[in-house]
C-alpha cells in the first residue's frame, strides 16, 4: 500500500537530510508505528505518502503509484485516499461536531444526501453521538481528537497518518483514542501513526520502524517502543 524506494529527502539542498536512504514496505491493513527522537524524519516521512513534500532521491509509491512523479492534477485524487489527523486536532472553530465532519464531504462534491446518510454513521463510530451540535470549544481534548478522526476516515480511505495523535491527551484518554484507531484498521484501513508515546506502543504490539538521524535503525513485528528518551 505504502513503499518507500531508497528514499532521501533534504528541505533544502544545504540542509542536513531529514531521510536517508529510507527503504520500507507498508502492506494493505496494516498498523504501523512510526517512533525516534524528535527531528528524526517521523513527520517528513508522512508528509511524503501525502505528497506534501516531493523526494529528493528515490520514490514514495502510494496504492501502486510513483507520488513523486504524480503530475499535480493528480494529488487530491491521491489525497481522497489518505486521512490524516494531528496532535493539535485541527478542527474549524466556528463549526459545529456535524459540520466539521460534513465540511470534508462537502468539499470533495459528495452530494447531500451521502453526506446526510455517512455523517451520523461515522459520528456513531467514533463515540460522538448526541454530541453533534456542540461546537469544538465545547468539547474534551478526547473528544475533539474524536472529531478529528471522523473527520479524516468520513470518505473511507485506504490509509490513515496520524501524527503524534495522543501528544495532547492524558493516558486514559490515550487509550480510548487508540482503541478507536485499532477499530478503524480492522476495517482494513492501512494505519501509520508518528509517536514519542512509549506507553501506548508498548500496549499495542504492533509494527514498530524507528528512525534515528533519518535512517531506519528498526523495523519490529508486534515491537515496543525500544528506546529510552
Ligand atoms: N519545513 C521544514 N523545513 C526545513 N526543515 C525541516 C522542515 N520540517 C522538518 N525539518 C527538519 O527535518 C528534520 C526532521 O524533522 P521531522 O519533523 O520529520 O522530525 P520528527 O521526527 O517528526 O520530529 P518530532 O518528533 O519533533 O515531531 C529535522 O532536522 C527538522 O529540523
Amino acid at each position: 500500500m505504502i513503499r518507500f524506494d531508497s528514499v532521501t529527502h533534504a528541505y533544502s539542498k544545504t540542509a542536513r537530510p531529514a531521510l536517508v536512504d529510507v527503504d520500507v514496505e507498508i502492506a494493505k491493513g496494516e498498523f504501523v508505528f512510526l517512533v525516534g527522537p524528535s527531528g528524526s524524519g517521523k513527520s517528513t516521512f508522512l508528509r511524503l505518502v501525502f505528497k506534501e513534500e516531493t523526494p529528493s532521491k528515490g520514490s514514495v509509491f502510494v496504492a501502486g503509484r510513483d507520488v513523486g512523479r504524480l503530475s499535480s492534477w493528480k494529488v487530491p485524487a491521491l489525497r481522497r485516499q489518505i486521512g490524516v489527523v494531528f496532535q493539535d486536532f485541527r478542527l474549524l472553530p466556528n463549526k459545529t461536531v456535524l459540520q466539521n465532519v460534513a465540511f470534508a464531504l462537502e468539499v470533495i462534491g459528495k452530494p447531500r444526501s451521502t453526506v446526510k446518510k455517512v455523517v451520523p454513521e461515522v459520528l456513531e463510530l467514533v463515540g460522538l453521538s448526541g454530541k453533534e451540535n456542540r461546537m469544538p470549544d465545547e468539547l474534551s481534548g478526547g473528544e475533539q481528537q474524536r472529531v478529528a478522526i471522523a473527520r479524516a476516515f468520513v470518505n473511507r480511505p485506504a490509509i490513515l497518518l496520524a501524527d503524534e495523535p495522543t501528544g495532547n491527551l492524558d493516558p486514559t484518554t490515550s487509550v480510548g483514542i487508540m482503541r478507536l484507531l485499532d477499530r478503524i484498521n480492522r476495517t482494513g484501513t492501512t494505519i501509520v501513526m508518528a509517536t514519542h508515546d512509549d506507553d501506548v506502543v508498548d500496549q499495542m504490539r504492533k509494527r514498530v520502524v524507528e528512525l534515528d538521524g533519518g535512517r531506519v535503525v528498526r523495523d519490529q513485528s508486534r515491537g515496543v517502543y525500544g528506546y529510552t528518551r
